[in-house]
């Protein structure tokens, strides 16, 4: 059985048809690629997984059980957390509050235990906090800790974002490009980072444009062209397949 399974997925906006009829399946522990050309609609259908969009057709499964159009907060908390392409930090918050805020669909404490400061809610704060410390300490900022999320240079930002979606201890993480704006030292690092990640039993699903990244990293590796999947396959044959070569690679000699 398929951990998450997006069945034939249609979105449009209007007119334009973002997603036509695209099928993805990942198995556990798995670090599965979507690559594509600008525009080819790889972020729409991280939004679609995420339950930011209700697609127009198509199903989301996850265990099994369809989550489709589910609240973005819903589909955190069943296990599923992500990363955004363009960064989504608090910038007026430390880099460990950045991750307590990440924890949230996890703690129990109502809004009155938090306002009364009663022992239930000190009892789960000291314990957040931990964690968070914990999810910094994996991704190399526990040093950072109290500095602000915005003050860390760029790699270190992106980093935190996958710390804050571990925090939300998810099965599966979504990173929306985690390796852009890297330099190579840093995309080298990132790399050998999520290996750790699947090591720690984590499944991944990543957008990236960063070839050498994907192709090293991915198990299976899903081609999107203007909304339509062309190619699907582990590296070794999407390298050679001509219709990628032609829609995607091609272009980035
Ligand atoms: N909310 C929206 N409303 C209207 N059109 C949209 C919306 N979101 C995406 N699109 C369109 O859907 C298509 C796919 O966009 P999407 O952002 O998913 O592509 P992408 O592959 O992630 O691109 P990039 O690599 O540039 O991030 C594009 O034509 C885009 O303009």
């Amino acid at each position: 059985m398929a951990l998450l399974r997006a069945e034939h997925i249609t979105q449009r906006f209007g007119g334009v048809v973002a997603i036509d009829d695209v099928t993805l399946e990942m198995n556990p522990g798995e670090i599965v690629g979507i690559i594509g050309p600008n525009g080819a609609g790889k972020t729409t259908y991280f939004n679609v997984i995420t339950g930011m969009y209700n697609p127009t057709e198509g199903k989301v499964l996850f265990h099994d059980k369809e989550i489709t159009g589910r609240k973005p907060y819903e589909i955190t908390s069943l296990g599923l957390a992500r990363t955004f392409q363009n960064i989504r930090l608090f910038a007026n918050m430390t880099v460990i509050e950045n991750v307590m805020v990440g924890m949230q669909c996890k703690t129990s404490a109502g809004v009155l235990d938090g306002i009364f400061h009663t022992p239930k809610h000190r009892k789960e704060e000291k314990l957040v906090e931990e964690k968070a410390a914990h999810y910094l300490e994996l991704t190399g900022l526990l040093d950072h800790k109290y500095d602000y999320a915005t003050s860390l240079p760029y790699g270190k930002q992106r980093k935190l974002e996958i710390a804050r979606a571990m925090a939300a201890e998810p099965e599966i993480l979504l990173l929306d490009e985690p390796a852009a704006g890297m330099n190579g030292q840093e995309t080298e690092e990132l790399a050998e980072f999520i290996h750790s990640l699947k090591d720690m039993g984590y499944t991944i699903l990543l957008i990236e444009h960063d070839m050498k990244f994907v192709m090293s990293l991915c198990d299976n590796i899903y081609v999107l062209d203007h909304g339509s999947l062309i190619a699907q396959g582990p590296p070794a044959e999407i390298k050679q397949n001509p219709r990628v070569i032609e829609a995607y690679l091609g272009k980035e000699e």
